[in-house]
């Protein structure tokens, strides 16, 4: 700070304004379900890469004692927020647990964080990305989606066969139907500037906003239109792209991968669906195993939870189920489990 500046601030502004802008990753956690896994292996993964910011993650009312405590004890920062349901609707999401995403929307309320990389929690960090904390300010900076899986089916895109990835390959029919979409990001990984301004207007257009297919996704799509600037692949792999346009992957390259296909999370993967017995999909699946099973890669606790670590070792690694039932499953109010 400009020392002329500082003998007109009290000392405690001058130390305020000093304070190191504050940067970390943050996730979202939903219901009693077994994604918790998934964010222990990205708390990991980001530990493995040398991040030098830390993991927060969001967590719904209805995530169990236990699993925040697995979350803390590997180094998390536990949040918890208020659900954000969408207006009133009929609409036929995706899929139907799609419902609790738009609780992502809490994120931008982060606002001791100056900027923060959202990542979903089936998505595993392979190389280091801090420097996407750095990317110039005032846009929404996230990777390009793929329209051609069935789960696009309801789109015009999608029945002509037009994809984004491959822009040329069907041209967009713009006499007969206007002009192309526009640009349209995966919500499972983007950078972004928690202001309470922003996570207001953001609530008060969702009040106001039809609900469509891909939720929040589609949300934020239409919220961030202007300010959308697509970065490279690397930064966020849907699996999809492997099968649908391998011209646009170069694997080796890839940063960061988001198990997004069905079938394809990790640590329920049974290799049985479509595509999930290809074998970069078998291997990816193995990476991601590598690092959840690292114990190298644990953090190395907090003194205060050292109480617990019988607890928690045990349950990190005995099934579920019983940890639950030993600790005496407590009634959450479920939000509808993922698929
Ligand atoms: O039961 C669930 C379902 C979803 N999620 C969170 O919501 C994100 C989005 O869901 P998902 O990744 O399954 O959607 P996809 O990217 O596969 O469409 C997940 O990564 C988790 O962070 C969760 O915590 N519990
Ligand atoms: O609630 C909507 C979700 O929509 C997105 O997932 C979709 C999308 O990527 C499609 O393009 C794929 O076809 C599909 O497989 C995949 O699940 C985000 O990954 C997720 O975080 C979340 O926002
Ligand atoms: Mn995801």
């Amino acid at each position: 700070m400009a020392p002329e500046l500082a003998g007109k601030m009290t000392a405690k502004a001058a130390v305020a304004a000093a304070k190191p802008a504050t940067k970390a990753y943050v996730t979202f956690l939903a219901g009693a379900g077994d994604y918790w896994m998934g964010v222990v292996g990205l708390a990991k993964g980001l530990r493995k890469v040398g991040s030098a910011y830390p993991l927060v993650v969001a967590v719904l009312p209805d995530v169990p004692e236990l699993h925040r405590k697995i979350l803390v004890s590997q180094g998390c920062i536990v949040r918890e927020i208020a659900p954000v349901y969408p207006p009133e609707n009929h609409t036929q999401f995706a899929m139907a647990y799609y419902v609790i995403n738009y609780s992502k929307l809490r994120i931008w309320e982060f606002v001791e964080y100056e900027r923060m990389v959202y990542l979903d929690a089936d998505i595993q960090v392979f190389d280091n990305i801090d420097e996407l904390f750095d990317l110039p300010k005032g846009h929404f900076y996230a990777v390009m989606d793929c329209f051609c899986e069935k789960t696009w089916s309801h789109t015009p895109q999608y029945q002509i066969g037009y994809c984004q990835q491959c822009p040329d390959k069907v041209t967009w029919p713009a006499a007969e139907m206007g002009p192309p979409p526009a640009l349209y990001f995966n919500a499972g990984m983007f950078v972004h500037e928690p202001s309470m301004a922003t996570a207001k207007a953001l609530l008060d257009t969702l009040r106001v906003t039809p609900t469509t297919p891909f939720a929040e996704q589609d949300f934020l799509n239409m919220f961030f239109r202007e300010q959308y600037k697509p970065i490279p692949l690397v930064y966020n792999l849907v699996l999809a792209m492997l099968w649908r346009h391998p011209e646009n992957v170069q694997l080796e390259k890839v940063k960061v991968v988001h198990y997004c296909a069905a079938g394809s999370k990790p640590w329920r993967f049974t290799g049985k669906e479509e595509n999930m017995d290809r074998e970069d999909i078998k291997i990816l699946a193995r990476n991601w195993w590598d690092i959840y099973n690292d114990e190298s890669l644990d953090f190395k606790g907090l003194p205060a939870l050292a109480a617990d670590a019988d607890e928690l070792e045990a349950a990190a690694k005995k099934p579920l189920r019983a940890a639950l039932a030993e600790a005496g499953t407590v009634k959450y109010v479920t939000a509808p489990s993922a698929a």
